[in-house]
């Protein structure tokens, strides 16, 4: 008999799963150059002062800026070169008043020295004593980058959970890490449940299709900052199928299936999960595609049951695996980055759940506009290749017309956001 669900709404469906998500990940020391995408495992605190020294800004001359007081085109002064610093060389000897140290960008400033002239501001004498001419008055500290002037030693840079861009590696190797404590990948396995599916080097033959939920499963989950481990497609079988669930979930830190969620005879995943013993969190959202995306908790193992159809599948990842995956590795940005955006389709009716329509953007005159991308059904593949963005269309918004604000979440956007956008709208 026809079991009832009862449909929640999504911002419930998403708390509901990071309140139950439990474990906190350890971490593993990488070298740095493999380190880009990954999650840092510590508060990277400056370890020095950046600059560590008076810097030179500048290829010119060291000077001591007072001596330039009166200078100017018809008073020039004249200062005694004393010497020539490259960078990374370090210049000891005195330098008195009215002399100057010839000096390379990014040499370190003698001491006696308070600022640096640019070389093509002054005039290079030939005298047998090397001579230059200065005709202006230059400030004290001008073009030179003091010590700590961008950064202090013990200043918090980077918090820990923050995903590893370029710019953070420019900063740890400024401060010497050659290998860095990154949090473990969790590692997450795949499974997709269906006798009609076949393997994607198989020939099409009759009622069959491949595959595809698997593959775009495993490349979210790299792309979420996850291990992706695919373990292989079962036939719908109930006892086949807990086996298997058995066999692999002591390796994996949260199990993601797709299909067999809905109320087909052969849909046997709310079966599997009563017969596991598993706690169903929830197993209907108000939202389409996906509103039949279930999610339990077998032990500390999250189950993600993932519907078979590739739109519903694929939102089901960004909406529920995504954060959880994120906020495993310590960020605290775990949801898909939201805005609004400026509908550019002619027209989208709602419906009685949330829609989440794959769709496009482009930018002009600083407002985003955003258009529907291919076939709006759950069953829909073409529609998720190219998309930028879901379109949040709230079922009270009867009908939305062009030139009407649309909620939107970003795709690729490794930013995202502490709260999710369904809490803030409460759909
Ligand atoms: N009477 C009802 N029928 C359906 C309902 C409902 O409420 N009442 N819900 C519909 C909705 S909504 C969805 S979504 C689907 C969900 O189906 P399942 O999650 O049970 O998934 P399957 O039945 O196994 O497959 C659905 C569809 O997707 C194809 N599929 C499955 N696995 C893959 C894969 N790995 N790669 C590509 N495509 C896959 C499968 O062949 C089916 O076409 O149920 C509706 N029905
Ligand atoms: O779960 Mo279904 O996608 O609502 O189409
Ligand atoms: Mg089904």
């Amino acid at each position: 008999m026809l079991q009832e669900r009862t449909a929640i709404p999504i911002y419930e469906a998403i708390t509901k799963v990071l309140d139950t998500q439990a474990q906190q990940l350890s971490s593993e020391k990488i070298p740095l150059k493999q380190s880009t995408g990954r999650f840092l495992a510590f508060d990277l605190i400056a370890t020095q002062d950046v600059p560590a020294f008076n810097r030179s800004l500048y290829d010119g001359y060291a000077i001591k800026a007072e001596n330039t007081e009166n200078a100017a085109p018809e008073n020039p002064i004249f200062l005694e070169v004393v010497g020539e610093i490259g960078a990374g060389q370090v210049f000891t000897e005195k330098v008195g008043n009215n002399q100057a140290v010839r000096i390379m960008t990014g040499a370190q400033v003698p001491n006696d020295c308070n600022a640096v002239i640019m070389l093509e501001h002054v005039k290079e004498m030939c005298t047998e004593m090397k001579t230059i001419s200065i005709d202006r008055t230059i400030p004290i500290g001008d073009r030179v980058f003091h010590k700590g002037e961008e950064i202090r030693e013990g200043a918090k840079l980077v918090k820990r959970g923050e995903m590893i861009t370029p710019g953070i590696i420019g900063l740890l190797a400024t401060f010497g890490y050659s290998e860095i404590e990154v949090i473990k990948k969790p590692k997450i396995g795949i499974l997709a449940t269906g006798s009609e599916l076949l393997d994607v080097h198989e020939p099409l033959i009759p009622g069959k299709i491949r595959n595809s939920n698997a593959y775009m499963l495993y490349s979210q989950v790299i792309g979420a900052g996850g291990e992706a481990i695919y373990l292989g497609k079962l036939e719908d079988n109930i006892e086949e199928s807990i086996q298997a669930i058995k066999n692999v979930l002591p390796e994996m830190d949260a199990l993601i299936t797709t299909g067999g969620v809905s109320v087909g005879d052969f849909d046997y995943l709310p079966e599997i999960y009563k017969q596991l013993g598993a706690t169903v969190l929830f197993n209907k959202i108000k939202m389409r595609p996906g509103s039949v995306t279930t999610v339990a908790k077998l032990g500390n193992k999250m189950l993600f049951g993932l519907s078979g159809n590739p739109s519903a599948s694929f939102i089901g990842f960004e909406l529920f695996v995504r954060p959880t995956i994120r906020r495993s590795l310590g960020n605290s940005n775990p949801h898909l980055l939201s805005c609004k955006g400026i509908l550019a389709d002619d027209e989208l009716r709602s419906t009685d759940f949330t829609q989440l329509i794959r769709a496009k953007y482009y930018m002009k005159d600083a407002n985003i506009f955003v258009t529907s991308n291919g076939l709006n059904m759950s069953s829909s593949i073409s529609s998720i290749a190219g998309a930028e963005a879901i379109m949040i269309i709230d079922p009270e918004i009867r009908t939305y017309r062009k030139g009407d604000e649309v909620q939107i979440l970003l795709l690729s956007e490794n930013k995202g956001q502490q709260e999710s956008v369904f809490s803030q709208i409460k759909l």
